[in-house]
């Protein structure tokens, strides 16, 4: 982590290096690579080794899920343990504290509750001589959530996946979860357990996804897949897409805070560690336009991280992707931050609300010191699921509406379709469609030497 200046490197520089690079550009670092020749014994760049592994599971099924776990997750698998037990459900229940448990099932409560609020609903209207138009929202049949698993546990994610997923009413919700050594974290069990979901497979990464996707003979095709990962997942949701419908990017955490002279070094450095810690290709980044508080916080963050047990991976995060950068003023510190369009954003300064209505790219937005970032992955209920790599552009927070399609509902009656039958005809022959103004002439009791 550098503390660079505006007034120093230019707007341009700046702006490059908040502007994230596209998934497909990312790098490994070098422990990453040098295991990867290892596993591979070639040099594969990721989006290269994801095609392989998407690739090599779509055609040859269970074999190559069961080859790649095997490889990259050191896990046998077999055609009787890939799916979750009966028995591992019941003994996840008996080895958990009842204490973490309970403050799930608060978690899920707020989670319900904030995503009722977001369910579309179906509706009809009358319209010129009875005809009627309408939109039906209806749920996906079969989709398939995945649940982070390869250097943490993410219980909260199986909430986060799977209750808007609830709200929408799915046909039927599936799991992909990496394990270690073939046992899966007992509060992810646990938590899928009290919301009804039984089909939970122990696979991870692209394999995983691919399997998802093309589906394999023990696990079922999906009609689209949503949930956070690292890299290889992100990628392979991106390669699979067309195939199987995908929520949207959501790669390796990110946070981005904008803060005056009023923050707290102290808070700012533990916001951006929190993020930091997830993944080496986290990132954390603070725009302030007050020197001493970028000066401040850059001790501070030395400070927190040497007790931190994930130092090695907030470590590494914080020194490839860790930046503060200090702004002639706030309007360019707001004006960076949208070029950023990070997954999470925290303000951090005297008037929060006031600045609210300027922050035009980001997928989740923290209001006010009292508002860590944590809060969101955890407990008020909005979704922790959320587009990174700057693709807060065009994607939205995980939602109900993820989980649901719109379908048009269009009766006209004769006399209604009378009325209009001249612009449709005329706007066909101007497409040069003969058959689509025919389909309207027919009913005009036109083209007699066809009846
Ligand atoms: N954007 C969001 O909404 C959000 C939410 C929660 C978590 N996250 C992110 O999810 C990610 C979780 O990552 P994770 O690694 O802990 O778990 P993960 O489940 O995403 O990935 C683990 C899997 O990756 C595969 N893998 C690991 N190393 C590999 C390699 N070198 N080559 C090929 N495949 C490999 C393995 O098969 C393993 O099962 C983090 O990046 C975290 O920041 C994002
Ligand atoms: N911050 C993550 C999203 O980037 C979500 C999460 C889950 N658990 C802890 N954090
Ligand atoms: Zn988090």
């Amino acid at each position: 982590m550098n503390i660079v200046s505006v007034a120093d490197i230019g707007i341009e520089v700046a702006e490059r290096l908040l502007k994230k690079k596209a998934f497909d550009e990312l790098t490994l670092n070098d422990r990453i690579r040098q295991s990867n020749v290892e596993i591979f014994g070639e040099d594969l760049s990721p989006i290269d080794l994801v095609h392989r592994i998407v690739r090599d599971v779509r055609y040859k099924g269970d074999e190559a899920l069961f080859h790649y776990t095997k490889l990259l997750d050191h896990v046998d698998l077999t055609p009787k343990n890939l799916m979750v037990s009966e028995e591992e459900f019941q003994a996840a229940e008996r080895s958990v504290n009842p204490d973490v448990v309970a403050s799930l099932k608060k978690a899920a409560d707020n989670i319900f509750s904030y995503h009722e609020e977001q369910k579309p609903r179906s509706w009809m209207t009358y319209r010129a001589h009875g005809s009627i138009l309408g939109q039906e929202v209806l749920p996906l049949s079969r989709v398939g959530i995945y649940v982070p698993g390869g250097t943490a546990a993410y219980p909260s994610s199986v909430l986060m996946n799977a209750i808007p997923a609830l709200v929408a009413g799915v046909g039927e919700i599936i799991m992909a979860v990496p394990t270690k050594d073939g046992i899966i974290n007992p509060y992810v069990l646990v938590a899928a357990h009290f919301l009804g979901i039984d089909k939970i497979f122990k696979m991870g990464g692209a394999q995983a996804i691919a399997a998802m996707a093309y589906g394999t003979e023990i696990v079922p095709r999906v009609d689209k897949i949503t949930g956070p990962g690292n890299i290889f997942v992100t990628l392979a949701k991106k390669e699979v897409y067309g195939h199987v419908d995908i929520d949207m990017l959501a790669g390796p955490s990110e946070i981005l805070i904008l803060a005056d002279d009023s923050a707290s070094p102290q808070y700012i450095a533990a916001d951006l560690l929190s993020q930091a810690e997830h993944d080496p290709l986290a990132s954390s980044i603070l725009i302030t336009d007050d020197r001493s508080l970028a000066e401040n916080t850059m001790s501070e963050v030395q400070r927190q991280l040497e007790v931190l047990p994930r130092k090695d991976i907030a470590g590494a995060s914080i020194e490839d992707n860790g930046h503060i950068i200090v702004t002639e003023n706030m309007e360019q510190a707001i004006a960076l931050a949208n070029v950023s369009g990070p997954e999470h954003m925290e303000l951090l300064v005297k008037e929060p609300f006031h600045m609210l209505p300027q922050i035009r790219c980001a997928g989740a937005i923290f209001v006010g010191a009292y508002s860590p970032e944590p809060l969101g992955d955890y407990f008020a209920g909005p979704n922790h699921v959320l587009p990174t790599g700057g693709t807060a552009r065009f994607y939205s927070v995980l939602n109900v509406e993820t989980f649901m399609k719109r379908t048009s509902i269009i009766s006209y009656t004769q006399r209604a379709l009378d009325e209009v039958s001249d612009d449709i005809i005329r706007l066909a022959e101007a497409e040069g469609l003969d058959a689509h103004a025919r389909a309207i002439q027919i009913r005009r009791g036109e083209h007699a030497e066809l009846s």
